[in-house]
Formats: structure tokens, C-alpha cells, sequence
């Protein structure tokens, strides 16, 4: 709701809908009542809105979008233009944070103030949506192009002191936010409306607006791959040249243009999508979950293992203000990890000016300085064996409350938590590289792992800052098993007559920001070639004997991957992969060895050479892993289809405007499509298992049944 209070001849408006005062339908109806008796009232002079709790607010409510409430009476723009119409002075004050909707009220204010502390932003490009309200037409006219640009286009916040520089705000205010805001409004009530009604204004520096509004096109271009909002916010922006009335008008028209489109309802999903899986529980048994299981307490963590994983794991920690023990080994690459870390958070090795943060970490080479540790992260090698060796070391000399978590990307969380006398405390806990960077965690429970073991891998996420995302044991996990596929048909590719450009360029076109090939040659292809050896798929100098080069273990296999890395081409690092890299360069060129390569191995195998279309390259490299994702459901070792897609979005790049791959098979493809797709590729490809539609995809396929849908019933 929104509280309307009087302080002498100041009507003040303050929206209280905790805990983020989203400008719901009930709150409008109260801040355009309140707003109504302040102009109707002959003592009230002047107007403050604000907010109470923790933030002024977090913008309109996403949750009514797409319901009739968000249309209702009043809707935001009527409320937002009935603050611009009114004949008394409106002071908006904030704190906290201020976003989407909350800025437009202030836009439409003919004052703006702030607590020093507060954030501004607008995130409405990230869901989708144009900054309608009036925002792309009062932010230029205020603040000027440029700034609006990055605001609006690239989300990015604002603190009180950049706002004031720019002329957003009026005044930073320091003490109490209330009187300030009262007091403000007092010493404007007789001062003239006219000059601070923001829309009647022009945008300043017009005469250069072509050349700013040129060179960001130019930027977006290149970076939105595919994603239409960043490209129409900038147009509605570039409208704001126009009168303000004309100008409004074609902000109407691109809203409405991006609203009816479907990337929107893509992003919506993945917004909500990050929060849902917050709501954990195993899919098996839906008793054990988030309001359940209770987390331990965790206040200091130990890591094992300074490689990079190890570090960057550290870092993450000691920002959030844990504190770590890390163990390594070596001692010179502990020392080089210290050094790392400490660069990292801002301190200076060998000197006494070590942030606080990085005063919390002790690094040692003795493992048991992790008796007191409340939990451990392993960050060793990918190998079961040194992996189970670990444990069983941990096992002895940590607490015997202590939890023991594996950073492993795919190994048998079972098998490791075999080697102790505590599986009920181990975990899998999947961080993505770089580990201080990439926001997901994939925590993947085993057999015996306890609700409060889950329940603490999960809180640690949030302590950290990702987002985590339980998962059952699987090999790959979720991740990894699902994007193994993707390469695999990837390099099916190059037998039947593609480059690994073209791959990369289809994909990279289709919104990821690196294709396949640049992927593996960016990791290194030595770490899947380990991988593959271990899996017994092939040995370091060729294929396992007896064994038929194009076909292992029953299905197509293509060997190209592992004849890179048996030349010693890893990639980047090795300067030399899929493409070659000049010294200290990260561009990926193509290669002619890698070309003769291809051509001699098409040669050798009579694989025939034909043209293979965009289209084709999509549904190859996508197709399989949505199939394997719809597996992974019906085997129950993901909640829903929002933890899959999360995984994708945060994990592995997957475009943020097509949902994750399970939204983007729901929505856009369709499941009748994917389903037919899959039975035309599993007739041509006979030995390639993950061509056979998954059973619960065909069941939703036939029956017409929507994955969301269906998902969203089963939710917690
Ligand atoms: C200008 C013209 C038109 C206007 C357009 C707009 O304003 S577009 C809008 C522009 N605004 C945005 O895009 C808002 C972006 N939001 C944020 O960046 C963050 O939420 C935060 C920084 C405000 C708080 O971070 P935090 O880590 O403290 O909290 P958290 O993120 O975990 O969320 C807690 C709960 O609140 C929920 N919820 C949050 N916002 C909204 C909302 N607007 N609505 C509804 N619900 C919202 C969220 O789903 C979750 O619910 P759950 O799952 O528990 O049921």
C-alpha cells in the first residue's frame, strides 16, 4: 500500500509493499488517491513520494505483467503522467534502490533527491521491455544522450554521486531522508512548475546526438546477437530528438512492439527462472526442501587445491567475507595464488595493506590446518582416484561435523563420498570458470548427502552471490551431460562438410558468444581428451584396439578432436586448436592444417562432402541437448525445466533472450516440431543414440501438453 501523511503544508506519499515496494496494482491506486487528495487539498502545497523499508522501490511488479492488473486502473503511465500534470510541486526522495518504474515517477517529479547511498537503475533491456512511463523521452531531455544511452541500454546503475553530476538528482542528502525530503519541498513550493517539468524541456547537445546514437548502434550491433531489446530501447531513445508528445507516441509503438514479442516473455522466464530455483527440492522426494532443511552455520572455509579453480573459488569467499583456509601442496604455486588472490581484492602482497577481505585467508601446505574449518571445497585434479584419496585424507582431519564438497565437473559424487566415514556430509558443489565471475553453482546431491548437507551447499551459493541449482548425480550432471552433446554433433558437422567456422558463426549469430569450437579451444581440448581416455573412448596415441575409427561403444563417434590433441594442439594455451592463434593474440583464425585435416579425414573415411544449411546447424548442435534435457527430467534429476535453463543461462552462455534451451524448445520451436525434428535426424543418424526422442517429450509432444505449464504445476 502507500501511506499518505501530512507534515504542515506537505502531503507526503510513502509506498509501503515490502519487502521491494514493486509498484503493484493496490499501490498505485493509493499513491494516485494520495496524489488526488494532496491536489484537492488548499493547505497541501507540495508533494514528497517516497518509499518506506529497505528501498524507495524495485520498479512495476513483474509478476502482474501479462495479467489484466497490470492494465487496471490506475496503470503505471497514468500514474506516472498524472506526478507530470500536477500544479503542485512533486519532490521525489529515494534510498536504497531505485529502479525501472521508481525512476519514471522521479523523471516525472519536478524534483529528485536521494539518500548517498542509493542505487538507480534501469533493468527493463534485461527483462525485455522498453523503458516506457515517459523515461526514454524524460531521461535524454535530463541527462543528456549519452548518459541515457548507458543507462538504459546497458542496465548499468548509478550511485547518488554520478546521479547528481549528470543532473538526475537534485540534491544527495545525508541525515535523515524524511525532513530532508519535507524540508526540500517546503523551500520549492513557491518557485515556478514550468522550467522543471523535464519533458518540456530539449535534449541537451543535440548537435552531436547523430554521432553518439550512431556509435552506440554500431556497439549493439555487434554485441546483442539476436536479441532485439538492447537495438528498439535505443530507437526509443533516439525519439526522444522528436517533440515530447511525437516522441511519447513512438515510445508507445516500441513498447508495444517489444512487448508482444516473444524474447520478452523469454527474459521474463529467465528472470523469474533465478529466483524459482532458489525454492529447492529434490525431485524424488519433494519432502526435502528449502523450508525443511535447515543450513549449518558456515563461517570459515577451507579450499584444496590453488590452481585456477581454487583461487577463484577463494576469491568468491573471502568477498563475501568468509573466512578460508586454503590448501595447496606446492608451495610455490601456493605462493603464486596468494598472490592472485590478494591482487584480486584489491590488497598488496608482502605488505601491511591487505584488505580485510584478503586478511581472512590462511594458506598453508598442511592439511590439517582444516580441523576447524565448518566446511571444505576439494579443487583438485578431474580424477577419481586422486579425488577419493582426498576425501578419505579430509575425512580424517577435519571435525566430524564438517561438510566435504567436491568441485568436480562430472565425476560419481557417490563413489567419492564413498571413501568416507560421512557420505551424509558430502556434496558436489560445480563452480563455473571463472569461479569469482560466472554466477551458477551446480550442487549435485548423492545417494546419501543429508537435507541439511543440501540445504547449506545452497545457502553458501547465496552467501556468495550465484545462483545454485540442485541437481541429482549423474555423469556430466546436468551441465556437462547435456552440453557434451552439442559438441559432439558439432563435430559431426565438419565429417559431412562444414567448417569450424561455419559452426561458430551459426551459433554465434543464433546469441552465444562464442561457438563450439572457440568454446573448446578457450578450455582446452586436452581437458575432454582426458576425459574420453578415461571413458575408454580412445587412448593417447588413437583409437582403443579392435575398435572401428568412426563408431565406440555403440555409437557414431568422431575423432577429429582427439587427433588435435594428439598433435599437441590444446588450443589457446598451446597457441594452436580448431584455429591458430598469433603470439599474445586471442584471436581465433582459421586454420589450413585444421581444413586438411577435416579434408583428408572426409578422404580417408569416403565421408561425402555437402553444403549444410544455418538451419541445420542449429537443430544439430541444439536439438540433441534439449532431447537430453528432457531425459534428465524424466530420470528426476532436475526440479524443472527452470533448473535447466538457469543452469544454461548463468553456466554455459546460452542466450538470456531465448530463455535457456527448455524454454526456447517450449516456446519457440514447439514440442510437436522438436519431436518431429528429432524422428527425421534419428532416421538419418541410426547409430547415434541421442537422436531417440525422450520418452516424456513425446508423451507432451502427442498430448499437446506445454513443458512451462506442466512445470509450473509441479513446482514447490
Ligand atoms: C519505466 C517503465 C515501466 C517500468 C518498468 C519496470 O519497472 S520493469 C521492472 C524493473 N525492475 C526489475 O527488473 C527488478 C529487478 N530486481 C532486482 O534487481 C532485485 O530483485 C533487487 C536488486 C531489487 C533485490 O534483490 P534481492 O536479491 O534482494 O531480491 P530478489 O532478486 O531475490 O527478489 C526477491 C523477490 O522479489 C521479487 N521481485 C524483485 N523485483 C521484482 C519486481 N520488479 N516485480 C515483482 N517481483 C519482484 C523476486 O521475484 C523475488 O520473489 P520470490 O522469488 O522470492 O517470489
Amino acid at each position: 500500500m502507500a501511506e499518505y501523511v501530512i507534515y504542515e503544508t506537505v502531503a507526503v506519499l510513502q509506498i509501503n509493499n515490502p519487502p521491494l515496494n514493486v509498484l503493484s496494482h493496490h499501490v498505485r491506486r493509493q499513491l494516485m488517491s494520495g496524489l488526488q487528495q494532496a491536489l484537492q487539498d488548499t493547505a497541501v502545497r507540495s508533494i514528497v513520494i517516497m518509499g518506506k523499508g529497505q528501498i524507495f522501490t524495485a520498479g512495476a511488479d513483474v509478476k502482474e505483467f501479462g495479467t489484466e492488473k497490470a492494465l487496471s486502473d490506475p496503470s503505471l503511465p497514468t500514474l506516472v503522467e498524472a506526478v507530470a500534470a500536477s500544479n503542485k510541486p512533486v519532490v521525489t526522495a529515494f534510498h536504497g534502490t531505485t529502479l525501472g518504474g521508481g525512476v519514471a515517477l522521479a523523471l516525472a517529479s519536478h524534483y529528485r533527491l536521494a539518500a548517498s547511498s542509493v542505487k538507480i537503475g534501469l533493468p527493463e533491456v534485461e527483462i525485455g521491455i522498453v523503458p516506457t512511463c515517459g523515461v526514454s523521452q524524460r531521461l535524454p531531455r535530463l541527462v543528456g544522450l549519452q548518459t541515457a544511452v548507458q543507462m538504459i541500454v546497458s542496465a548499468q546503475t548509478m550511485s547518488a554521486q554520478q546521479a547528481l553530476t549528470t543532473g538526475l538528482l537534485d540534491k544527495v542528502v545525508s541525515g535523515d531522508l524524511l525532513s530532508e525530503a519535507v524540508g526540500f519541498a517546503k523551500s520549492v513550493e513557491v518557485q515556478a512548475l514550468a522550467d522543471r517539468r523535464v519533458g518540456s524541456r530539449a535534449v541537451p547537445g543535440a548537435d552531436t546526438a547523430e554521432d553518439v546514437l550512431d556509435a552506440a548502434r554500431k556497439r549493439l550491433v555487434r554485441r546483442s546477437r539476436g536479441a532485439i531489446a538492447p537495438l528498439t530501447c535505443l530507437q526509443a531513445i533516439q525519439a526522444s530528438l522528436l517533440p515530447f508528445e511525437t516522441g511519447m507516441k513512438r515510445e508507445a509503438e516500441l513498447g508495444q512492439y517489444l512487448w508482444t514479442s516473444w524474447q520478452t516473455g523469454a527474459l521474463r522466464y529467465a528472470f523469474l527462472a533465478e529466483r524459482t530455483v532458489k525454492r529447492w527440492y529434490l525431485p524424488g522426494n519433494k519432502t526435502v526442501n528449502y523450508r525443511t532443511a535447515e543450513p549449518l552455520v558456515i563461517n570459515s572455509v577451507g579450499v584444496l587445491g590453488a590452481g585456477t579453480m581454487g583461487v577463484g573459488i577463494t576469491i568468491c569467499l573471502l568477498q563475501a567475507g568468509l573466512k578460508v583456509v586454503l590448501i595447496e601442496a606446492n608451495k610455490t604455486q601456493l605462493d603464486k595464488a596468494v598472490t592472485l588472490i590478494q591482487r584480486s581484492l584489491g590488497g598488496r602482497s608482502h605488505s601491511k595493506q591487505l584488505s580485510h577481505q584478503a586478511m581472512q585467508l590462511r594458506a598453508t601446505t598442511d592439511y590439517r590446518q582444516l580441523g576447524e574449518v565448518d566446511l571444505v571445497i576439494e579443487a583438485v585434479f578431474e580424477d577419481l582416484a586422486l579425488k577419493r584419496k582426498v576425501f578419505q585424507q579430509l575425512d580424517s582431519v577435519t571435525k566430524p561435523q564438517a561438510i566435504l564438497a567436491t568441485n568436480t565437473s562430472g565425476l560419481d559424487i557417490d563413489k567419492i563420498a564413498s571413501a568416507t566415514q560421512r557420505p551424509d556430509k558430502v556434496i558436489g558443489t560445480h563452480f563455473f570458470s571463472p569461479a569469482n565471475v560466472m554466477r551458477l553453482l551446480e550442487n549435485i546431491y548423492g545417494r546419501h548427502t543429508s537435507p541439511e548437507t543440501i540445504a547449506t551447499a545452497m545457502q553458501l551459493g547465496a552467501t556468495i552471490g550465484k545462483v545454485g541449482v540442485l541437481v541429482g548425480n549423474c555423469p556430466g550432471f546436468v551441465g556437462n551431460r547435456m552440453k557434451g552433446l552439442n559438441f559432439t554433433e558439432a563435430m559431426f558437422l565438419l565429417e559431412e562438410g562444414a567448417e569450424p567456422q561455419d559452426v561458430d558463426k551459426v551459433l554465434e549469430e543464433f546469441g552465444f558468444a562464442m561457438g563450439p569450437f572457440r568454446v573448446s579451444d578457450l578450455a582446452g581440448g586436452d581437458v575432454h581428451w582426458r576425459r574420453r581416455i578415461q571413458a575408454g573412448l580412445t587412448t593417447e596415441q588413437g583409437p582403443p584396439p579392435n575398435t572401428p575409427l568412426l563408431y565406440r561403444q555403440g555409437n557414431r563417434y568422431c575423432p577429429l578432436a582427439d587427433m588435435l590433441c594428439m598433435q599437441g594442439r590444446f588450443g589457446q594455451k598451446t597457441g594452436a586448436g580448431w584455429y591458430r592463434y598469433e603470439s599474445g593474440s586471442r584471436a581465433a583464425l582459421p586454420d589450413a592444417v585444421v581444413h586438411r585435416l577435416i579434408l583428408k579425414h572426409r578422404q580417408d573415411n569416403g565421408l561425402q562432402r555437402r553444403n549444410i544449411s544455418s538451419q541445420e546447424i542449429v537443430e544439430r548442435c541444439l536439438y540433441p541437448l534439449i532431447n537430453e534435457g528432457f531425459r534428465i527430467l524424466e530420470e528426476g534429476l532436475a526440479a524443472g525445466p527452470q533448473d535447466i535453463d538457469v543452469i544454461f543461462l548463468l553456466g554455459f552462455g546460452w542466450p538470456r533472450h531465448t530463455g535457456g534451451p527448455m524454454y526456447y524448445a517450449d516456446k519457440v520451436v514447439g514440442l510437436g516440431i522438436l519431436l518431429r525434428c528429432l524422428e527425421k535426424y534419428r532416421a538419418l543418424h541410426p547409430r547415434s543414440a541421442h537422436w531417440v526422442p525422450s520418452s516424456l517429450l513425446q508423451t507432451m509432444a502427442t498430448q499437446g501438453t506445454s513443458l512451462t505449464a506442466w512445470a509450473a504445476g509441479s513446482r514447490l
